[in-house]
């Protein structure tokens, strides 16, 4: 079968056209509502964003020095990063296919590779009683180095004949030979550990030939090890290098897109109360400090999260509040280390990536900017689920006591002594948030009852989308929205 052709056109850049007069009130001033109003305005329609938070991006959140973030449990946090230190808490990375880029490109936001997976960043599994961890690299060469071998010697001893021809057995023998450096027949096809191992001491001048980490643990070992089932994250679609990051913190994105927008249009600090379709026109109440204000227009494009919209007052129908609440959602939360030194490149050669553990913290990410500076920013957890709500449920200080004793068991004591601040993000904790991303019911009523406008009222977001916990979906979600609301203006 012939691949079918990458068809980016629809994907990439976006234009309405017509020039209609309409005015749209847009709830929520995160990726969803700031292109909901840069496309419409691009077309010519009057857009205003009501932002019940005190900066727009929503889950598009970086954290800087001085930067003041309250909890839904009244946890106030003073970030204390240096000048130039920066904290994704929300989204980290943006693949390449993603329409995410295309909107870095028009709105002028540069990028730069954002490293998503490195040989000499660390596995380390304790359940497995693993006491050391060992570099990807390490563990890659002798998981597909065993693999490799056993399959060989099944191939070999003609276990699969009923599956393979001759001529496949042989290709198959020297695709394993080369993928898992294996010894040939005479050598009973055996893995015995190359240079892909990796070294204690690398190669050097004359007849330094380096201290190669030597022969690999036993077969059982390394599978009892577990270290392969972190292989496949690079294999994602979604993941698979390269993949990319704004220069200077992801929020460049909602700050370039409220640019372009014009920031008169969008009002912070205004939390939407309640939304009446009129007919010919819909109403929108909010509150802004102790104001109680009102707002109508001909359309609205609603991108609230959708357990959240379920909540505020509406005369759009019990159906969309039940659809609207049927969302399950996701916790995650992120610490961001500030340390005065980058040990990690310096001691440890590890210049960007991601360290993968079983511990409650999940991931450890390195920077991917900034290379031999002063100062960096490690994420010292990112995790989801259950062990997300076990960190939520600490105090700031908590949490980074428990990352820190964590993250030395693989990095040693500088991992605690050359820290210098640090700031946690629990999303379930965060206000007008509640959560890091849903799991929409795809193909149910309800779902697909959201897809339509309820009387004049759009909704969009990730959750909208096919590509729930990407910026990509809010991109899409919103495009499809204003596409749909556009189609019913210029029809009349
Ligand atoms: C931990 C984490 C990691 C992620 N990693 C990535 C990544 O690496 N790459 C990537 O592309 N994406 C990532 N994402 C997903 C990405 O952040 C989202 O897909 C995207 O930001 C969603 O945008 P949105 O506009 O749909 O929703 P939101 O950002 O949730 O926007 C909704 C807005 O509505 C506002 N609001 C809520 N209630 C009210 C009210 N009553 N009145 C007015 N306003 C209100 C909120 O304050 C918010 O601004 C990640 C998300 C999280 C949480
Ligand atoms: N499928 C899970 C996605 C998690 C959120 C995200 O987009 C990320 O961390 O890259």
């Amino acid at each position: 079968a012939v691949t079918p052709a990458f068809r980016p056109p629809e994907r990439s850049d976006f234009t309405l056209t017509g020039r209609p007069g309409a005015s749209v009130v847009i709830l929520g001033g995160g990726i969803a509502g700031l292109t909901a109003a840069y496309e419409l305005g691009k077309a010519g329609y009057r857009c205003t964003i009501l932002e019940a938070r005190h900066r727009v991006g929503g889950r598009n959140l970086t954290i800087r020095g001085g930067d003041v973030e309250t909890d839904l449990d009244g946890r106030t946090q003073r970030a204390g990063f240096s000048d130039g230190v920066y904290f994704n808490a929300g989204p980290g990375r943006i693949a390449q296919w993603m329409v995410t880029m295309d909107y870095c490109r028009e709105l002028g936001v540069p990028v730069e590779v954002f490293t998503n997976q490195n040989a000499d960043a660390w596995i380390y599994n304790e359940s497995a009683g693993m006491t050391e961890p060992v570099r990807y690299r390490t563990a890659k060469a002798d998981v597909y180095g065993y693999v490799s071998e056993l399959l060989a010697k099944a191939t070999d001893q003609g276990a699969l004949d009923a599956q393979l021809t001759a001529e496949d057995r042989t290709r198959l023998l020297a695709f394993l030979q080369s993928f898992g450096a294996i010894g040939g027949r005479t050598n009973g096809w055996a893995y015995t550990g190359t240079s892909r191992r990796g070294f204690a001491a690398y190669p050097g001048a004359g007849n330094d030939v380096g201290s190669p980490l030597g022969a690999p643990p036993a077969l059982s070992d390394v599978f009892a090890s577990n270290v392969g089932r972190y292989f496949s994250f690079e294999f994602g679609y979604d993941q698979a290098m390269l993949m990319f990051q704004p220069v200077g913190g992801m929020d460049q994105i909602p700050r370039a897109l409220a640019k372009a927008v014009g920031t008169h249009r969008i009002r912070l600090d205004a939390e939407v109360t309640g939304v009446t379709d009129r007919g010919g026109a819909v109403e929108v109440t909010y509150r802004q400090g102790s104001r109680q204000a009102q707002l109508t227009a001909d359309y609205c494009v609603a991108t609230l999260p959708p357990h959240l919209m379920a909540r505020v007052p509406h005369n759009l129908g019990t159906a969309v509040t039940a659809a609207l609440a049927d969302f399950p959602v996701t916790a995650a939360g992120k610490i961001g280390l500030e340390y005065r030194s980058r040990w990690w490149e310096t001691d440890q050669r590890i210049y960007g990536g991601i360290t993968e553990t079983d511990l409650d913290l999940s991931h450890i990410w390195y920077p991917s900017h900034g290379f031999h500076g002063k100062r960096g920013l490690v994420v010292g957890y990112y995790n989801t689920g259950a062990n997300a709500r076990a960190y939520s449920g600490l105090t700031p200080e908590q949490r980074r006591e428990r990352a820190v004793a964590q993250g030395v068991k693989i990095h040693g004591d500088k991992y605690r002594s050359e820290l210098v601040t640090s700031y946690s993000h629990a999303w379930d904790r965060t206000r007008y948030i509640e959560g890091a991303w849903t799991s929409p019911r795809y193909g149910t009523a309800g779902y697909n009852l959201l897809l339509q406008p309820a009387g004049r009222v759009y909704f969009a977001g990730d959750w909208l989308s096919h590509e729930v916990a990407w910026q990509h979906g809010a991109f899409v979600a919103a495009r499809s929205a204003v596409s749909s609301l556009h189609q019913r203006v210029m029809a009349g």
